[in-house]
C-alpha cells in the first residue's frame, strides 16, 4: 500500500483532534444538532457590533458568489468569532425540520454541533475543509465546508467565511476561494482602516502580481513603525510584525521609502535577502521632505540583484563555455519563432538571468515578461494567478477581478518557472490554454485570445515527473519544444572569465575587483554547490570585508571552506544532483527534518532555505509536499 502524502495525514489528525474534543464536550455520532440560535436584542445588537465586518464582508464577497458560486448550488456564511452567524449570500438550501440552519443569530460551534468547518476553523485558527464524514455528528453529514479566518486590523481572528456546499465542488476551488475572500475581507479593513493616515506598503514577489489579493500589506508610520499587517506579510516576511520597525524588515532606510511620490514602485529586499517588489501609498497629509524628495531608492550592495540592474542580452552570457556558447546560439535562433523554450539546471546556474536576457534580446523586448513562480504561489491559488478571475459590474466596487498573469504576457513572454511544481489539476488547463490559445477567468463565461512567447524553467527533471505522475505528457511535449542545460558552475570552462567578469560587476569600486592568486585558484577549485548564486554571495562578502585590499582568504566567508573541505575529503567535485548542496543537509535530512528545522525557525522560509543550503523554492516544495503550505 502506498502511504499517503503528509498533508493527508495533516488533514486527519486535525480531524481525530476535533473528534477527541467533539467526545469530551459530551457528543457523540448520534446527538441531536442542538443549534443556538440568538434572536431579537441579541442578534441586532451582534449585527450592530460588527457592522464594519459585515459591510465590508458584504461588499467583497458578494462580487465572487454572484459570479463564481451562482450555479453551484451552495452558501456562503460569515461567522463572528464566537461562531454565530452575521450573514449568509447564496441558496438557502440547508434545512433541518423546515427551519434554515443557517440563518444569522445561528451558533455553529465545534462544541455544541460536532466538527464543522465555521467551528473548527474558529477552534484551530486555520483554513479547514470538512467533508462530509467528517462531520462529527451524522445529521451533518449532508455538506461540505471550506472555512477561512479572517484577522483584524490588530490580528486578532474577526470571524470565519465558510462555502458549504451539498453537491460536489473541487475541493481545491473552494479553498482556494475562502482564502481569497478572508483575505480580500482583511485587506479592505486594513486600506478603508489606515488609507490617507499612515504609509502602506503593498509588495509581492513581482511587480506583475502586485495588485493580487496575495499581496503582503504594511502599514506603517513616518519613523518606520509597523502599525498594522495583513496576515500575508507576516507569512511572507516569516515574522511577527508587531512593534517592528520597517528598517528591520527590509534592507533600506525609513526616508527612502517615506520621501517618494505617491504609488512609487520599489524593489525591495528582505533583511532574510528574499527580493520583492513594493508600491508605498502615502498618508494625505504627508509632505516630502524638500532635501532628499528625489533620492534614489537603491537595495543595499549586498542585496544586488543581477536582474533588477542591466538587462543582459544573450550574447553577453557567453564568455567562451561552450556548453552555454551552444545554448546562446540556439535559443537565439528560434527567440522570435513560436516554439516554446524549457530551461533546465541546477539551481543558481542563471536560469532566471538566461530567460530575461532571452526576451531582451527579442522582438517582444518591449512588451512585457510576466514570470511566474509556480512553487511560490500557494497551490490553490495557482489557479486564479494565472487564469484570473471575474467579479463582475459591481456598483461601487472598484475592484473588477483580476486580469491573470497569462493575460499580462499578452504579446510578452510568460516564464513558468519551477513549473514543475505546479498542481496537476492546474496543468490541466494550462494544456488548454496553450492548445486554444485562449483564456478562460475563473467564474466567467467568456474566454480571452493571448499571444505569448512560452518559457518554463525547471529545476528537476521533468522527464521523471511525469513518469512519477506528477507532470502530464502531454503539457511535457506542449512545453518542451527546444530544451537547454545551463551547466553547473564547476563544469563551466569560462569560470575565470566568469569569476573575473562578477567581481568587476558587483564591484563598488575598483579596489574591489581584485584578487590574490591563492584565492583564485581556491574559487577556480571551489565546488560552488549553489552555483552562481553562491559565487556571487560570497564575491559580495569578500567584498565587503575586503576593504580596499585585494580579496584573499581571510575575506572569504567561512561555508566557502566548508564546502571546500567537505568536496575535497569526498575526493570529487560533489555529487551531480539536481540540486547540488544536500551535500551536508538535504541528501540526509528527510522531510521531517526540514519541518523541525523549519517550526525551530519561526517559519521562516529564508532562514530554512540558508541553513540547509537549499533554494527557497525548494523549502516550499517540500513544505508544500508535507502539507505545510
Ligand atoms: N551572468 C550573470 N551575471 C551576473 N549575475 C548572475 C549571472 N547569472 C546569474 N547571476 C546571479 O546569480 C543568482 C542566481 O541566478 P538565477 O536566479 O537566474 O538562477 P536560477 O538558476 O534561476 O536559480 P533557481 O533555480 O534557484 O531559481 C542571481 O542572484 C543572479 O543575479
Amino acid at each position: 500500500m502506498p502511504t499517503k502524502p503528509v498533508h493527508h495525514r495533516t488533514h486527519e489528525t486535525m480531524i481525530v483532534q476535533s473528534w477527541q474534543r467533539c467526545r469530551e464536550s459530551g457528543l457523540n455520532h448520534n446527538s441531536t444538532p442542538n443549534i443556538d440560535r440568538l434572536a431579537g436584542g441579541s442578534l441586532s445588537s451582534l449585527l450592530d457590533e460588527h457592522h464594519s465586518l459585515l459591510t465590508t464582508t458584504h461588499n467583497e464577497v458578494l462580487p465572487y458568489y454572484e459570479n463564481l458560486l451562482l450555479n453551484s448550488k451552495s452558501q456562503v456564511m460569515l461567522a463572528d468569532h464566537q461562531g454565530y452567524v452575521l450573514q449568509n449570500w447564496g441558496d438557502q438550501r440547508f434545512k433541518r425540520d423546515n427551519q434554515e440552519i443557517f440563518t444569522p443569530g445561528s451558533g455553529w460551534q465545534e462544541s455544541t454541533l460536532g466538527t464543522n468547518a465555521i467551528g473548527t476553523a474558529l477552534k484551530t485558527g486555520n483554513i479547514v475543509q470538512i467533508e462530509r464524514d467528517e462531520h462529527f455528528l451524522i445529521s451533518n453529514r449532508f455538506m461540505t465546508g471550506s472555512a477561512a479566518p479572517i484577522f483584524g486590523i490588530d490580528r486578532e481572528m474577526l470571524g470565519v467565511i465558510d462555502i458549504s456546499t451539498d453537491t460536489y465542488l473541487p475541493e481545491s476551488h473552494t479553498l482556494g476561494l475562502v482564502k481569497i475572500m478572508s483575505q480580500a475581507v482583511e485587506n479592505q479593513l486594513i486600506t478603508s482602516h489606515f488609507k490617507g493616515e499612515y504609509f502602506i506598503l503593498r509588495f509581492n514577489t513581482s511587480i506583475e502580481n502586485i495588485d493580487s489579493q496575495w499581496s503582503g500589506l504594511i502599514v506603517f508610520d513616518e519613523n518606520g513603525l509597523v502599525i498594522s499587517a495583513n496576515h500575508r506579510a507576516e507569512i511572507m516576511l516569516g515574522c511577527d510584525l508587531k512593534l517592528v520597525n520597517i528598517s528591520q524588515l527590509f534592507m533600506i532606510n525609513v526616508s527612502q521609502l517615506v520621501n517618494q511620490p505617491e504609488g512609487f514602485q520599489v524593489p525591495l529586499v528582505t533583511t532574510q535577502q528574499f527580493r520583492v517588489h513594493g508600491i508605498v501609498h502615502k498618508p494625505v497629509q504627508a509632505k516630502p521632505r524638500a532635501l532628499d524628495f528625489r533620492a534614489e531608492i537603491k537595495p543595499e550592495k549586498s542585496a544586488r540583484h543581477v536582474s533588477d540592474q542591466h538587462r543582459f542580452q544573450l550574447d553577453e552570457l557567453n564568455l567562451g563555455d561552450p556548453v552555454m556558447e551552444k545554448a546562446v546560439a540556439q535559443s537565439k535562433r528560434i527567440i522570435d519563432k513560436n516554439i516554446p523554450i524549457l530551461i533546465s539546471g541546477e539551481t543558481g546556474v542563471g536560469k532566471e538571468v538566461f530567460v530575461k536576457a532571452m526576451h531582451y534580446s527579442s522582438l517582444r523586448s518591449k512588451q512585457n515578461l510576466i514570470t511566474v513562480n509556480c512553487a511560490a504561489i500557494p497551490q490553490e491559488l495557482v489557479e486564479s494567478e494565472l487564469f484570473g478571475y471575474e467579479k463582475g459590474a459591481f456598483t461601487g466596487s472598484s475592484s473588477k477581478g483580476y486580469i491573470g498573469l497569462i493575460r499580462k504576457a499578452d504579446k510578452g513572454t510568460l516564464f513558468l518557472d519551477e513549473i514543475g511544481d505546479m498542481p496537476l489539476n492546474v496543468q490541466a488547463r494550462l494544456l488548454r490554454v496553450l492548445q486554444e490559445r485562449r483564456v478562460n477567468p475563473l467564474g466567467s463565461t467568456e474566454s480571452y485570445p493571448v499571444d505569448f512567447k512560452l518559457v518554463s524553467a525547471t529545476n528537476c527533471n521533468l522527464k521523471e515527473s511525469v513518469a512519477a505522475g506528477t507532470f502530464r505528457q502531454d503539457l511535457y511535449y506542449r512545453v518542451s519544444g527546444l530544451n537547454i542545460e545551463l551547466p553547473a558552475l564547476r563544469h563551466r570552462r569560462d569560470r575565470q572569465k566568469l569569476i573575473q567578469f562578477l567581481l568587476k560587476y558587483y564591484a563598488e569600486n575598483k579596489q574591489h575587483t581584485e584578487i590574490t592568486e591563492r584565492a583564485m585558484d581556491s574559487f577556480n577549485r571551489h565546488p560552488w554547490p549553489g552555483n552562481i548564486r553562491q559565487l556571487v554571495s560570497v564575491i559580495q562578502i569578500a567584498q565587503a570585508m575586503s576593504d580596499n585590499e585585494p580579496i584573499d582568504f581571510e575575506h572569504l566567508p567561512d561555508d566557502f571552506f566548508t564546502d571546500m573541505e567537505a568536496s575535497e575529503n569526498h575526493g570529487e567535485t560533489l555529487i551531480v544532483g539536481q540540486e547540488n548542496k544536500p551535500l551536508t543537509a538535504a541528501t540526509d535530512s528527510n522531510t521531517n527534518n526540514i519541518i523541525a528545522l523549519y517550526q525551530s525557525l519561526n517559519c521562516n522560509i529564508s532562514k530554512t532555505a540558508a541553513q540547509l543550503s537549499v533554494s527557497r523554492n525548494t523549502v516550499y516544495k517540500r513544505l508544500r509536499e508535507s502539507g505545510f503550505k
